[in-house]
């Protein structure tokens, strides 16, 4: 069981990520944080296996307060699954999925051998298992991800995004064998979102979190759909199902800005206001996060570039529809949703605003269209 006791985290520039936060997690129960970006979900999630420490209250696991069990003992315990799958490049699938029992003292064989099971089990061919992750699509290095932090077999899986940055199909697919994983394993996890709707498909239990991290409701998901706690709740989950429509609606109408962008080089001299943010790509231009001011001075006391920087959420490939733009800009920090070329690498941004803007002017033209045809005596098609 995980247990939040009264949480509260407070960043040293006075940014409360989380407020007082009371949450109880069942063993075995599939729980999803929901909420749109900057609500405090990751804060939440990286204090059960102490990335981050509470300012005020307590995070309790198995009985023990986190912060005074030993922090390599209790990672042990827990797995970790991130957007970017952040898989070790210059090591095969095969070993990527071995790391963590070869750390923990199995002989590299047995912890091959048990890889190989696990790669199956998420639904990789192991012939795959001799690959680089650059040789994966999107798709497979989010299973090897998986089959990462399956391969101690924790009894704790934490999952921040995990699907964010693959396209809808491949998403659905990866929705569909968690579920089917979790019906099997039965393990406690804890699934961080910004999508209403993969968070009811896949909780049992569904905490929306608002403004200010402040939790807003914690229920089964049809309670959550039903019955919303709060005019925020109400808001969330009608704003985002109304979302489904916008899938059948193509989004090349809506503006691409361009955005400001930086290599990791070039990070520590970078000068931002507050407020502002910058995109951090790869030589390629391919994105690897958003970065602000805080993230820089990070960069600059030498934290790491995954430390530093806000994953963000959903990308949008240049010709999709509607949601997927709209998806990409809530999901983002900065409100600005990364807009990326078939190969993957980033010609811009859109704002949600212009997003939604868009949708209002197609309706309008399809109503001024069904209000001709209804005074020409025509039927609307
Ligand atoms: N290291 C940090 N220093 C200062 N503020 C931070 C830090 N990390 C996060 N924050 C701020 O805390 C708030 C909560 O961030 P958090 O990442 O937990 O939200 P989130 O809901 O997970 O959003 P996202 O989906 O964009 O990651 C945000 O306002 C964020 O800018």
């Amino acid at each position: 069981m995980i247990t939040f006791e009264s949480v509260t985290k407070r960043y040293p520039d006075g940014t409360t990520a989380v407020d007082n936060l009371d949450l109880v997690i069942e063993p075995e129960s599939f729980t999803v944080f929901v909420g749109p970006s900057g609500c405090g979900k990751t804060t939440s999630m990286r204090m059960i296996n102490r990335m981050i420490t509470p300012t005020a209250g307590k995070v309790i696991v198995n009985g023990q307060d986190v912060t005074r069990t030993d922090a390599v003992k209790l990672r042990l315990g827990i797995g970790y699954v991130i957007q970017s799958a952040g898989l070790l490049p210059h090591r095969t699938v095969i070993d990527n999925v071995a790391t963590v029992p070869v750390l923990r003292g199995d002989s590299r064989r047995a912890a091959r051998r048990a890889a190989l099971e696990v790669l199956e089990r998420v639904g990789l061919d192991p012939a795959l298992a001799t690959r680089y992750p650059s040789q994966l699509s999107g798709g497979q290095q989010q299973r090897v991800g998986v089959a990462r932090a399956l391969a101690a077999d924790p009894p704790i899986l934490l999952m921040d995004e995990p699907f964010s940055a693959v396209d809808p199909v491949v998403r659905e697919d990866l929705q569909a064998e968690m579920q089917r994983l979790q019906a099997q394993l039965r393990k406690t996890i804890v699934f961080v979102t910004h999508d209403i709707d993969e968070a009811v498909r896949l909780g049992d239990r569904v905490a929306v979190f608002g403004p200010h991290g402040r939790l807003q409701q914690y229920a089964d998901p049809q309670t959550v759909l039903a019955s919303p706690a709060t005019d925020f709740v109400a808001d969330f989950v009608g704003r985002d199902r109304g979302y489904r429509g916008l899938s059948f609606r193509p989004a090349d109408e809506v503006p691409v800005h361009e955005v400001r962008t930086a290599v990791e080089s070039e990070l520590a001299a970078l000068r931002l206001d507050q407020g502002e943010w910058v995109l951090v790509v790869t030589e390629d231009g391919a994105p690897r996060g958003w970065i602000d001011v805080t993230g820089v001075e990070g960069i600059r006391a030498g934290n790491t570039l995954v430390d530093s920087t806000s994953a963000g959420g959903s990308l949008f490939t240049r010709g999709g529809d509607l949601r997927q733009a709209l998806d990409a800009a809530i999901s983002s920090p900065s409100g600005i949703g990364v807009v990326v070329d078939e190969s993957g690498s980033v010609v811009g941004g859109v704002n949600g605003s212009e997003v939604i803007r868009k949708l209002a002017d197609q309706r309008q033209a399809e109503d001024q269209a069904r209000n001709r045809h209804f005074f020409s005596g025509e039927t609307a098609g």
